[in-house]
């Protein structure tokens, strides 16, 4: 070894492609093949320590070029090659291509080839060599283009072409293998070297060259031992026995020496043409698939840019390479895609991130799914990155709007039900969890529903975008004004102070604003219109559920439309007491029917001349429990239900049956029954036919029924409840207006409807002889009656005193406890035959 003991092992990097048998890696890596072996010999004898690098021939040139790799084996001198490698001298191979067929082909001239169909390597210099030269001679011949070498011989044998072209060290070899025959045509000579950097390891080449002098002039060198083993000595020799090889090789030589420059220079441009027709093909579907690709050194610097990048910075991309993101991207957006890179550079890792990016004119914000890949050179050394950007600008925008119907309001654009309960159930979740106080207030705009009705719907949106408005300039960020749809808002209110009495302060302030903001007035269709509102509340401390949070709101806020609206109320204990309590009194009375305990009070009514003139029908309910409920209770609640229909059936079929049994008797043949009809009942679209049943059904005489119906009950709908009394008046039914005086006391009514009674409310009656507004009233109502014709019965009539005091004015019906009682029929049959009489 020529290696002194003090000098540091020298390492060269080898870039091994795979060329059998020229050229491979062995299983372990290191270089093989005849031009690997060589240069391990050489290497053992110098010292040099071999670090083989496995690379396909393009990278392996440009691995060379930037001093990535020392040596390159396998390289063909071209004047090109020279300008950037250095070469040694002795070529360590001369290399030929030649054409292989079955037996009996002979190939001797490109003559030879005409009509034959030949296997060539797609891409190679025996396929661009060949079509040249057969168009150059003007001979027809059919070039099969084939992915290896091997696919081409594997055609030959399959008997589906005649010839293959290759280098012959490989045709050589598979030609032994199996029987092929070469054809002493060879064409495309050139030499082959080691080659290193322009300039570098010029003493490495120089020593290989000392080894390939010497060892080329002695058989049995390692020379000739690695060509042997690799079969390529025969190739040598056999090239020495065909002397018409041998001279067409030397021919070809000569050739090379000579008009090698050109044959060369040909080969060049034609590498160059390939390359740059495969650059322009990969830089076309670059160009046109629709994403950003990218490359940036390790600076951060792009090294390449698609045209879609180009064009998103409104420049060529020319233009971008060399720079940076800074240059495009606005500050923040840059320091952003950096710190990515940077990440994606020291953790080499794949990244795919969503990245918002906005240009530096801040003329476009985009969004973009990026993936980043790091690249690396062989020994695994990170030297870019690359990356593929997708714009998801407007999938991004459509998920937002997707978001928006899921949880907005389309109306107001505020938070819907959905989103409402999902943050109440994390203001919730922190109330329990560390006492924050917070509250939830339902707000119901009072008569909407009339409002809408009457102006019509897009004045009714326009009025709850105003509300919502309004509404929302009058509270915090921390709080949520929600829609819930119709004319129910929502305010759930966060962030109170921690003491509970001063939180629940802090509400009622809140709430008392609300009302103000919806009490101003606004202008509807030129009409200044003043708005309220229920309001009501309930803490956080109030539930133990969402689901409880929310309905002890709505409860309270039904509770304040029920003291008569416009007002805040907050959620207490009795509310829940009151609202159990309905609830079981509803079910109770759904029983009630069907268990038989209603029954029905009458209570005498009186005239001046004939004693008792009928009774009033009064419902009574006898619970087995609870005892009798007042109907002062459960009506209201039947109303509500919707139970008073099948009630109130009962109760006029029941009277109904009564009048007829009266009719039958001399005695009563004169009472009337008078019977209370509910709003419900009046406005039932079956009401008259169902009356008209029970009348025909019980053969009652329908001039004693006499319907008891409220001023109130008129107000709505009062056309349906109109044309139901007239139809019924038509079939000799008699009304009268009950609690006359206390309501709205429209004289419209008295003209319109076919009344035949008033009655004046039991509250005039008790007060008669104390208030006397009250008296005035009542001699107001006994001179309507005068001159309308009608009767006037007063009610409630307690005492004697009070009996006399409408007597003196003019009145001549009564009902009430001075004279009888509700009781049961036995009852009424024996205050007959009364004799009442005021005293004079
Ligand atoms: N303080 C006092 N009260 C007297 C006197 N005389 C009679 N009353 C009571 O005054 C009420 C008269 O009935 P109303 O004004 O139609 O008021 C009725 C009526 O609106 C309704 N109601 C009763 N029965 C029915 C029914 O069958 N159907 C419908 N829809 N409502 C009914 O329930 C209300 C209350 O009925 P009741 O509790 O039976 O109460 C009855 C009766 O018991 C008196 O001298 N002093």
């Amino acid at each position: 070894s020529s290696q002194s003991a003090v000098e540091p092992v020298k390492t060269l990097v080898v870039g091994i492609y795979h060329n059998p048998p020229k050229l491979r890696a062995a299983d372990d890596g290191s270089p093989s093949g005849i031009l690997g072996e060589l240069l391990v010999e050489i290497a053992q004898r110098e010292g040099w320590q071999l670090q083989a690098v496995s690379c396909d021939w393009i990278y392996c040139l440009r691995f060379l070029l930037e001093g990535e790799i020392d040596l390159l084996p396998d390289m063909a001198y071209t004047e090109q090659r020279a300008e950037s490698f250095s070469f040694h001298q002795v070529p360590a191979l001369y290399s030929w291509s030649q054409l292989y067929g079955q037996g009996g082909v002979l190939v001797t001239d490109i003559e030879d080839l005409a009509n034959q169909r030949i296997a060539v390597l797609s891409g190679s210099v025996q396929q661009s060599y060949l079509e040249q030269q057969l168009q150059q001679q003007g001979l027809v011949a059919e070039l099969v283009p084939t992915e290896s070498l091997a696919e081409g011989f594997a055609l030959l044998q399959a008997g589906r072409v005649g010839l293959v072209a290759a280098n012959h060290y490989f045709g050589q070899q598979w030609a032994s293998r199996h029987q092929l025959q070469a054809s002493p045509w060879l064409f495309q000579p050139s030499q082959l070297f080691y080659a290193s950097r322009h300039g570098q390891q010029l003493d490495v080449l120089q020593q290989i060259d000392s080894y390939l002098e010497r060892w080329q002039q002695q058989p049995g060198s390692p020379y000739y031992q690695i060509l042997s083993r690799w079969g390529a000595a025969e190739l040598e020799s056999s090239r020495q026995q065909h002397s018409r090889n041998l001279l067409l090789l030397v021919i070809s030589l000569l050739l090379l020496v000579l008009g090698g420059a050109l044959v060369l220079r040909w080969q060049v441009k034609e590498k160059t043409r390939h390359l740059q027709a495969s650059e322009t093909r990969l830089n076309t579907i670059l160009d046109t698939v629709d994403a950003y690709i990218f490359i940036k050194d390790t600076q951060l610097c792009y090294q390449y840019v698609n045209k879609k990048v180009a064009e998103f910075f409104r420049c060529s991309p020319e233009d971008v390479i060399g720079h940076n993101d800074f240059a495009f991207f606005d500050h923040t957006t840059a320091q952003q895609l950096q710190a990515n890179d940077r990440e994606i550079l020291e953790r080499g890792e794949r990244k795919v991130r969503e990245e918002e990016n906005t240009t530096n004119d801040g003329r476009l914000t985009r969004h973009f799914l990026s993936v980043k890949i790091p690249l690396r050179k062989p020994d695994g050394q990170i030297y870019a990155l690359c990356g593929i950007s997708t714009d998801v600008t407007e999938l991004r925008q459509q998920q937002k709007a997707i978001h928006q119907l899921a949880f907005y309001d389309a109306l107001t654009g505020l938070p819907n039900r959905r989103l409402l309960l999902d943050r109440l159930q994390q203001a919730f979740a922190l109330h329990q969890r560390q006492q924050q106080q917070g509250a939830l207030m339902f707000i119901d705009l009072d008569h909407f529903k009339d409002l809408n009705d009457t102006l019509g719907h897009a004045v009714g949106d326009e009025l709850l975008v105003d509300i919502a408005n309004r509404l929302q300039q009058g509270i915090r960020s921390c709080d949520t004004l929600a829609r819930l749809g119709g004319d129910e808002f929502v305010l759930l209110l966060q962030e109170l102070p921690d003491d509970e009495q001063r939180a629940w302060q802090r509400v009622q302030v809140i709430a008392e604003k609300v009302l103000q903001l919806i009490n101003q007035p606004v202008q509807l269709q030129l009409q200044p219109y003043q708005l309220s509102a229920s309001i009501g509340v309930a803490m956080l401390s109030d539930g133990d559920s969402v689901d409880e949070l929310v309905q002890r709101a709505d409860m309270a806020m039904y509770d304040a439309k029920g003291r008569g609206r416009n007002r805040v109320r907050f959620f207490n204990q009795q509310m829940q007491v009151d609202i159990t309590e309905r609830t079981i009194l509803t079910n109770r009375l759904r029983q009630a029917m069907e268990k038989g305990e209603l029954y029905l009070a009458y209570q005498p009514q009186f005239d001046q001349q004939q004693g008792i003139s009928g009774a009033e029908v009064l419902l009574r309910w006898q619970h087995p429990e609870h005892g009798p409920y007042a109907p002062a209770d459960f009506i209201p609640i039947a109303e509500a239900t919707g139970l008073i229909l099948p009630i109130g059936q009962w109760v006029l079929q029941q009277s109904c049956r009564l009048l007829a049994d009266w009719a039958k008797e001399p005695g009563c043949q004169h009472w009337q029954l008078a019977v209370n009809i509910s709003p419900r009942q009046l406005h039932d679209t079956h009401f008259v036919e169902q009356l008209t049943a029970i009348l025909q059904q019980t053969e009652a005489p329908a001039e004693n029924l006499l319907l008891e119906i409220t001023e109130s009950q008129l107000l709505e709908d009062t056309e349906l409840a109109l044309r139901h009394i007239h139809q019924l008046a038509a079939m000799g039914i008699r009304f009268a207006l009950d609690d006359f005086g206390t309501g709205y006391s429209s004289l419209q009514y008295l003209k319109t409807l076919p009344l035949k009674q008033l009655k004046i409310d039991a509250s005039f009656v008790r007060d008669l002889l104390k208030d006397s507004s009250d008296e005035a009233i009542v001699r107001t109502i006994l001179a309507l009656g005068q001159s309308l014709e009608l009767e006037v019965i007063a009610e409630g009539v307690e005492t004697a005193d009070q009996f006399k005091a409408l007597y003196q004015m003019g009145c001549r019906q009564f009902q009430g406890y001075y004279l009888a009682r509700p009781g049961s029929l036995e009852q009424l049959y024996q205050s007959c035959p009364p004799n009442h009489r005021p005293d004079r």
